[in-house]
C-alpha cells in the first residue's frame, strides 16, 4: 500500500491555480490515487464567460479525467469550487467560504501565478508576491493545516549559473515593493521596473524570486516547502503520455515548427533543454506534501524538479526529434514544410528571420491580397517571432540545479511509493517522450484527427513541389537579370550551354554507334 496515497485519504486539500496546466494534473492524480480524500477546495474565478461550475464541469469532463471517473465516480461531490480572485484583497472570498477554508484545510498547494513574461510589474507582484503573502496569512489561521507547498520556478534565480536548493535574497525587500506599488502610479512603475529587475530576464522570474522570499519571511511556524520545476512539459506516463493543453513554454514553438511557420530559432544547440514532464512535477509535489506534513523538517526545504543534472538533453537533440516526429505524423494544413535551424549567431539568426520567416509571410499576404482576401500571415509571423524572442534567453544558456533534497526524498520513499509517485527523471527516454509530446500537441492541444495524416502528408508533398518550382523560377529570373547586366555571367551561361550541348551530342553519337 502506498503511504503517500494513504496519507491524502480523508484530507481536505486547498489548491490555487487548479484550472491551470499543473493544477489540473495535480487534481487528477490526487483523485486517482487517493479517491477517499475528503474534499479538494479550488480557488477559481469566472473566465471567458464561464461560471465556476461550468469551468469545473469542463475540466472533469475532459479526457484527462477519464480514468478518475472510473476510480472515483463521485468526483463531482469531492470538488468544491470557491469563488476567488487572487489579485483582490482577501481574494474576494465570501465570509462563509473563508470560514470553511480556515477551519477545514489540511494541505495547501499554491500553484496560481501569472506566468506571462511581459505582465505589468503591478499585476505580477499582486499575483506572485502579494497573493502568496495573503495565502500564508490565511494558512497561519488554519488550525488543521499540516503542510503548505509553494510552487515556484527553477528560473527564479536564473541570474545565477549554479543554483542550490536554498532561498536566495533579492536586492530589494518584497515588502518595500508591495508598499511602494500602493502609491506609485502605473507609468512610474513601468519606468522603474527595468531598474528593479536588474539581471533577471523578465518580470515573471523576478516576481517568482520575490515570492520565495515572502515565503521565507512569512513562514512563521508553518510546515512549508518550495518546489522549483524547470520547463514543465506534457505528461510522460500518467494518466497517459503526451497530454498537454496550453501553448506556454515549448508548446507554442512546437506548433509553430510543425505548421512550418518557425524554421529557425536563436538557440545554442548544445545548451541543456531542461524540460520536466508535468506528471513528474506532480508526483514530487505529492511526495513533498506527505514528507513535509509527516517529517516536519525544521526549516523550509526547497526541491528542484529539473532534468539537466540527472538526465540531460539539449536543444539540438530535441529539435531533431521534433522534426523526425513531424515527418511521421505531420500537422494539418501546414504553411510550409517543417524545417528548422538552431543558431546562436546574431547575424545568421537575422538572416534566417528575413529569408525564412518574414519574406514568405509577405509573399503569402500579397497572394491573399491579389485573391481578394484579408492578409494575415505577417501578423501571425510577428506574433511567433515575438514569442520566440521572449524565450531566447532560456534557449541560449544552461544552468546547473543541484537536486540533493529531491534525491534525498526519493530515497525516503518505500518501493511502492517510488513506483506510484515516480519522480526519478533518470528513467525518462527522451526520444520516446518527445515523440509522445509532439503527438500530444497534435491530438490534445490542436485536436487534430489521426485519420487526417495521409491528407497532411499529401499537403506536405504539394508544398515541397511548390517550393522546388518557386526556387527554380527564382533562380531563372535572377540569372536572366544577371545575364542582361554582366559580361561574366553571360560567359558562364554560354560555357554551361555549350558544355551541355557537347555532352548531349556525345551521348547521342555513342547511343547511335551502339545500335
Ligand atoms: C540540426 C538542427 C535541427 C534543429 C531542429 C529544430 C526544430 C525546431 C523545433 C522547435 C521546437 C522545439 C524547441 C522548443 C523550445 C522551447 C523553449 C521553451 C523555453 C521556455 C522557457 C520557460 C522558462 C520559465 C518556465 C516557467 O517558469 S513558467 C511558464 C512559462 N511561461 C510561458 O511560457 C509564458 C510565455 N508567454 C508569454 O509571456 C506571452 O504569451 C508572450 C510570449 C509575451 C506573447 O504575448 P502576446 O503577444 O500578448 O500573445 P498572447 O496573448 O499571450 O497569445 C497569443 C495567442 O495565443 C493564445 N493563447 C495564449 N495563451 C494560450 C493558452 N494558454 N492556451 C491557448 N491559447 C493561448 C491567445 O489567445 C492568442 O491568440 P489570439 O487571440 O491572438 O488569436
Ligand atoms: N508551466 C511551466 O513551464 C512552469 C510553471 N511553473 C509554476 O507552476 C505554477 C503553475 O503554472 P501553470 O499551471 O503552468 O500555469 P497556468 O497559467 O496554466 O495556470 C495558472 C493558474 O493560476 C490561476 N490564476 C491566475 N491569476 C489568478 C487570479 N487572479 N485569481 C485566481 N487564480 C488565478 C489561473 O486561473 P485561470 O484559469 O482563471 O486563469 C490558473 O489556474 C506557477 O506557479 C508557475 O510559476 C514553474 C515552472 C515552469
Amino acid at each position: 500500500m502506498s503511504m503517500i496515497a494513504a496519507f491524502y485519504g480523508g484530507k481536505s486539500i486547498l489548491i490555487t491555480g487548479a484550472t491551470g496546466f499543473l493544477g489540473k494534473v495535480l487534481m487528477e492524480k490526487l483523485f486517482r490515487t487517493s479517491p477517499d480524500l475528503k474534499v479538494i477546495y479550488i480557488l477559481v474565478r469566472p473566465k471567458a464567460g464561464q461560471t465556476l461550475q461550468q469551468r469545473v464541469f469542463q475540466i472533469l469532463n475532459s479526457k484527462l479525467f477519464e480514468k478518475v471517473k472510473e476510480v472515483c465516480p463521485n468526483v463531482h461531490e469531492k470538488i468544491r469550487a470557491i469563488y476567488a480572485d487572487l489579485s483582490q484583497n482577501d481574494f474576494a472570498i465570501s465570509k462563509e467560504d473563508m470560514q470553511e477554508l480556515l477551519s477545514c484545510t489540511n494541505i495547501i498547494f499554491h500553484c496560481a501565478a501569472t506566468v506571462r513574461f511581459d505582465d505589468t510589474l503591478r499585476h505580477a507582484v499582486q499575483l506572485n508576491v502579494t497573493a502568496t503573502r495573503q495565502l500564508l496569512l490565511m494558512a497561519s489561521q488554519m488550525p488543521k493545516l499540516e503542510a503548505f507547498i509553494h510552487i515556484s520556478t527553477a528560473y527564479s534565480n536564473c541570474n545565477l549559473k549554479h543554483i542550490d536548493e536554498v532561498i536566495y535574497p533579492c536586492p530589494v525587500e518584497p515588502k518595500k515593493i508591495i508598499d511602494s506599488l500602493e502609491w506609485l502610479d502605473d507609468a512610474i512603475i513601468e519606468e522603474i521596473a527595468p531598474k528593479l529587475i536588474r539581471d533577471w530576464p523578465n518580470i515573471y522570474t523576478y516576481t517568482k524570486a520575490l515570492g520565495e522570499m515572502v515565503v521565507q519571511q512569512e513562514s512563521r511556524n508553518l510546515n512549508i516547502a518550495i518546489i522549483r520545476p524547470s520547463i514543465v512539459g506534457a505528461t510522460w506516463q500518467e494518466p497517459f503520455p503526451g497530454w498537454v493543453d496550453n501553448i506556454n513554454g515549448p508548446n507554442g514553438l512546437i506548433i509553430a515548427a510543425g505548421k512550418g511557420f518557425l524554421r529557425a530559432l536563436k538557440a545554442a544547440p548544445k545548451a541543456v533543454a531542461d524540460l520536466i514532464p508535468v506528471d513528474t512535477v506532480v508526483n514530487l509535489m505529492l511526495a513533498v506534501g506527505w514528507y513535509t506534513a509527516v517529517h516536519r523538517p525544521k526549516s523550509t526545504l526547497v526541491y528542484h524538479s529539473t532534468s539537466g543534472n540527472l538526465n540531460p538533453c539539449n536543444w539540438h537533440k530535441m529539435g531533431v526529434q521534433v522534426l523526425a516526429t513531424f515527418e511521421k505524423i505531420p500537422l494539418e494544413r501546414a504553411f510550409r514544410r517543417p524545417y528548422a535551424n538552431f543558431t546562436s549567431n546574431n547575424f545568421t539568426s537575422q538572416y534566417w528571420n528575413a529569408v525564412s520567416h518574414q519574406a514568405p509571410a509577405i509573399i503569402y499576404d500579397c497572394y491573399l491580397r491579389l485573391t481578394g482576401r484579408k492578409p494575415r500571415m505577417t501578423k501571425v509571423m510577428n506574433q511567433i517571432l515575438r514569442t520566440a524572442s521572449m524565450l531566447e534567453y532560456f534557449l541560449n544558456r544552461s544552468w546547473e540545479w543541484s537536486t540533493y533534497n529531491t534525491e534525498m526524498l526519493m530515497s525516503e520513499l518505500s518501493p511502492e511509493d517510488q513506483r506510484v509517485f515516480n519522480f526519478d527523471v533518470r528513467q525518462l527516454n527522451w526520444l520516446e517522450y518527445i515523440e509522445n509530446y509532439v503527438l500530444g500537441v497534435k491530438k490534445y492541444l490542436l485536436k487534430e484527427d489521426m485519420a487526417g495524416i495521409p491528407e497532411a502528408k499529401q499537403h506536405l508533398k504539394r508544398l515541397r513541389n511548390i517550393h522546388y518550382l518557386f526556387n527554380t523560377a527564382l533562380f531563372l529570373i535572377v540569372w536572366r537579370l544577371l545575364i542582361a547586366r554582366s559580361q561574366m555571367a553571360r560567359n558562364v551561361w554560354f560555357f554551361i550551354v555549350s558544355f551541355c550541348y557537347k555532352f548531349l551530342s556525345y551521348f547521342r553519337a555513342s547511343s547511335t554507334l551502339k545500335v
